[in-house]
């Protein structure tokens, strides 16, 4: 357990005018600071109505004090939580007063990563604190709510174990590697690595969809000028967000909008037409088309319904690595018959709003319905996907390895995998792990 020296404080709640607002503090100097600014000594774990006074005696508010003493605390170190009315000013003022008394300021962050650090949470359940507090929607705040509790955590130790004990296992093969490798139970370390393969490999699916909970679907409309992409925008959102013309190559910039189907986000990103002519801006504008592209979980292809062979050679290329596509006609009001049918297309007309919900349906399902929240859903981030990517290439080279007999590449491969892991819940720390997550948490957190 490490135990910093330093007190640090900051607002708890949400900026702004509140009913109640919290400045918490976590250190050593926790409780002698609210004993002063108290003036009294607080019972542990009792909401004490009391006085908060400023150095001159002034009274700045009267509210609840709270005092955790460590260990039984969110951060594990002396906690204690001041809630006054929720005004900014007085809050402000309390922080001051902490300031003034020997905190500093707490960093984005810090309170998780303190509880982290003395073993309240891990890494991946710190996380899931922000990701709770981000959540979009509920079923995203469910996911969160699971992986705080560890679900994602305990199946990440559980393969850390594993990964452990097969290292141990193929470690002593090396030292008795005079022998050949059957009589050394390799079949055994196999079957163990295969099984762990498949464990892997499943969860990895699990944490892709767990990242998709999490960020939400990107959606990027992309299609040739013109073609009313903007419009459709428009419709979907239900709100004149982008501007339209009939002037190909109007849109230049990114925009993007939040949607809600069926009480799940999706986020969509208008973008410049694509075509081979156009000026410096509409160049610009299409490159960052493509490179929005290069993010989305699904391109919504659309095309003029009079013409969608022409448009589609435009975003053919462009869309040949998004996971996932939606092609629509647009137009419908001006063109009767069905030629859909080659890109398996919905019909649609931004104009009228013909066929939306058909669409809408279809992005819905894409959401991934109640697939993606299923029980024991839980979110996770691009960070544990990469990592247990990372670990499932190392067991498939370590399997590889191990039946060409080659010992100590095998047992590196099962460490590279071993750390991967473990660096999902902080066992491992690689350089800077812990800024780099803690630095996206809310002040106060
Ligand atoms: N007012 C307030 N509400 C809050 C928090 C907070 O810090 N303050 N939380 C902060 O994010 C969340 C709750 N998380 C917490 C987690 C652990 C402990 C705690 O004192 N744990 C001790 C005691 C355990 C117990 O008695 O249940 C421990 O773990 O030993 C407190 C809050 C949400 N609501
Ligand atoms: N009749 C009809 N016109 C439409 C429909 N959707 C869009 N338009 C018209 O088509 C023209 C182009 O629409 P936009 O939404 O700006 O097209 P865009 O694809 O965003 O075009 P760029 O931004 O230039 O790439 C405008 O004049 C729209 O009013 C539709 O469903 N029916
Ligand atoms: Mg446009």
């Amino acid at each position: 357990m490490t135990t910093s020296t330093e007190t640090i404080a900051a607002i708890a709640t949400a900026s702004g005018a509140g009913g109640v607002g919290i400045v918490r503090l976590s250190g050593p100097a926790s409780l002698s600071i609210a004993r002063t600014l108290c003036g009294r000594a607080l019972r542990a774990r009792h909401a004490h109505h009391v006085r908060f006074r400023d150095a001159d005696g002034a009274v700045l508010d009267d509210g609840l004090a709270l005092a955790f003493p460590g260990p039984a605390s969110y951060t594990g170190e002396d906690v204690v939580e001041l809630q006054a009315h929720g005004s900014p000013v007085v809050l402000q003022q309390l922080l001051s007063r902490c300031r003034m008394l020997g905190a500093r300021l707490a960093r984005p962050g810090e309170f998780s990563e303190r509880a982290f650090l003395n073993g309240r949470l891990d890494l991946a359940q710190a996380e899931a604190v922000a990701d709770l507090i981000a959540a979009g929607d509920e079923r995203a705040a469910r996911a969160a709510r699971r992986a705080l509790d560890g679900v994602f955590s305990d199946r990440c130790e559980t393969l850390a174990a594993e990964l452990l004990h097969l290292r141990v296992y193929v470690e002593a093969m090396i030292d008795f590697s005079d022998e050949p490798i059957d009589t050394l139970g390799g079949d055994e370390v196999a079957r163990r690595i295969d099984a762990l393969a498949a464990s892997l490999s499943q969860l990895l699916a699990e944490a892709e969809q767990g990242r998709r909970l999490r960020d939400g679907l990107h959606a990027v409309i992309v299609g040739p000028p013109n073609a009313g992409k903007s419009s459709l925008l428009n419709a979907l959102a239900g709100v004149d967000r982008a501007i339209v013309t009939d002037i190909a190559g109007t849109t230049r910039d990114l925009l993007h909008e939040t949607l809600r189907i069926g009480g799940l986000e999706l986020t969509l990103v208008d973008t410049a037409g694509l075509r081979s002519e156009g000026d410096a801006i509409e160049r610009e504008g299409m490159r960052r088309a493509r490179a929005e592209l290069q993010r989305a979980d699904l391109a919504l292809v659309v095309l003029d319904a009079r013409d969608p062979d022409a448009g589609w050679v435009s975003v053919e290329d462009a869309i040949a690595d998004v996971a996932d596509r939606i092609v629509v006609h647009n137009k419908t009001d001006l063109h009767a018959a069905d030629a859909s049918g080659k890109h398996d297309a919905l019909r649609v007309s931004a104009r009228t709003g013909a066929g939306l919900d058909t669409l809408r349906d279809a992005l819905q399902l894409r959401l991934g319905g109640d697939t993606l929240a299923g029980e024991g859903a839980f979110t996770a981030r691009q960070r544990h996907v990469d990592a247990l990517r990372e670990a499932a290439d190392a067991v498939d080279d370590a399997r590889g390895t191990l039946a060409a007999q080659h010992l100590e590449l095998a047992a590196e491969s099962l460490r590279v995998a071993h750390d991967a892991v473990g660096a999902i819940t902080g066992q491992v720390l690689p350089d800077d792990l812990l800024g780099h997550i803690f630095s996206s948490f809310c002040i106060g957190k």
